[in-house]
């Protein structure tokens, strides 16, 4: 059956350049799919880009990248949203669902710094900037003698706070770069085995209302979904989602997809990166959840709760930054 053709669209998408990036890319392909339909973008500013004084796991977390869009779409003012994937919320709100997982990119984190090539090279004392509780946790643990700062704000803001000397060297995603055109920003990508990616990284996704009867979006969007990307992400996603799913702790969970099969590896770990726990296992590739929920009960049967319980206790004593 094919979907009756929209004759008009409207995407809703944050307006930093890399979500104007990614609704661009979005567009495009709808109206490849969809040469009569007229598609505009509708950018907005969400919480999360307004509050950059503060730690993103103290003042509430992913959704607040997400929220506007919601409400724009629930008000008719917009058919659907584009997200990166790392920042939708485990559970979304009743009445919306992901429509589409569109083909990932680079999942890997990037060193980005304009005097040093990698992290071991990176002289004692040196900050590096980062607000994720993963990477910080990760570096923390292997590299002891670095100072980890704060570091919130879209790529652009980020990037420019490095060039003018705050920190020796950051760390970002590597997708972001790339979409950007800034792949030669990147001095070195770090390996899934030096620092797992966070669940859904480099992966888009398209959201929209349940249930409209004026139109089949499901089956509008269908052809922009890429299935073994989705099928890694919903692995990813159910690990972060059994570990309570927001940026309150360090997490990392990465799906690689080969045919029918599908690995997958993920890690629970507390901030200062003294406690690591880290599974993996391999199974099929249409069971993600169930794949993820055992890779879940390995990293229980490790000590995953008392890090759970530790990181609590370390996020409310960390400052607000
Ligand atoms: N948390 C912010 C965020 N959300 C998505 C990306 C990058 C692109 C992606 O992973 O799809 C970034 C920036 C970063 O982590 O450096």
């Amino acid at each position: 059956m094919t979907p009756q053709q929209p004759s008009r669209l409207i995407i809703a998408s944050r307006e930093s350049r890399l979500a104007m990036w990614q609704a661009e890319h979005v567009r495009a392909q709808l109206s490849l799919l969809y040469p009569q339909c007229s598609i505009e973008i509708l950018g907005m500013t969400t919480r999360g880009d307004q509050i950059l004084d503060r730690a993103l796991s103290k003042v509430g977390g992913k959704g607040l990248f997400v929220k506007e869009l919601e409400v724009a779409m629930a008000e008719g003012r917009a058919d659907l949203a584009v997200h990166s994937l790392k920042d939708v919320p485990m559970d979304l709100p009743d009445g919306f669902e992901l429509a589409a997982v569109l083909e990932r990119e680079d999942p890997r984190d990037a060193f980005v710094s304009n005097d040093y090539a990698s992290l071991d090279a990176l002289p004692p004392g040196a900050i590096v900037g980062t607000s994720s509780l993963r990477r910080q946790s990760l570096i923390a643990a292997r590299y002891p003698h670095l100072v980890i700062k704060p570091l919130r704000g879209n790529l652009d803001t980020r990037l420019g706070k490095l060039d003018r000397g705050d920190y020796a060297a950051i760390i970002l995603a590597a997708a972001g770069l790339k979409r950007l055109g800034l792949p030669q920003r990147i001095r070195c990508t770090l390996t899934p085995d030096e620092s797992l990616p966070a669940a859904g990284q480099g992966a888009m996704a398209i959201e929209i209302v349940s249930g409209r009867t004026d139109i089949d979006l499901r089956a509008v969007l269908a052809p922009l979904n890429h299935a073994a990307t989705e099928q890694a992400v919903r692995a990813e996603r159910k690990v972060s989602k059994v570990f309570g799913g927001s940026c309150q702790i360090p997490l990392a969970a990465f799906a690689t997809v080969v045919g029918d099969s599908m690995h997958l590896t993920a890690m629970v770990a507390t901030p200062d990166g003294q406690r690591t726990a880290r599974a993996e296992l391999s199974g099929p590739a249409h069971a993600p959840e169930a794949l993820g929920q055992q890779v879940s009960d390995l990293l229980g049967q490790q000590d995953a709760h008392a890090i759970l319980a530790e990181c609590k206790a370390q996020a409310d004593a960390a400052p607000d930054v």
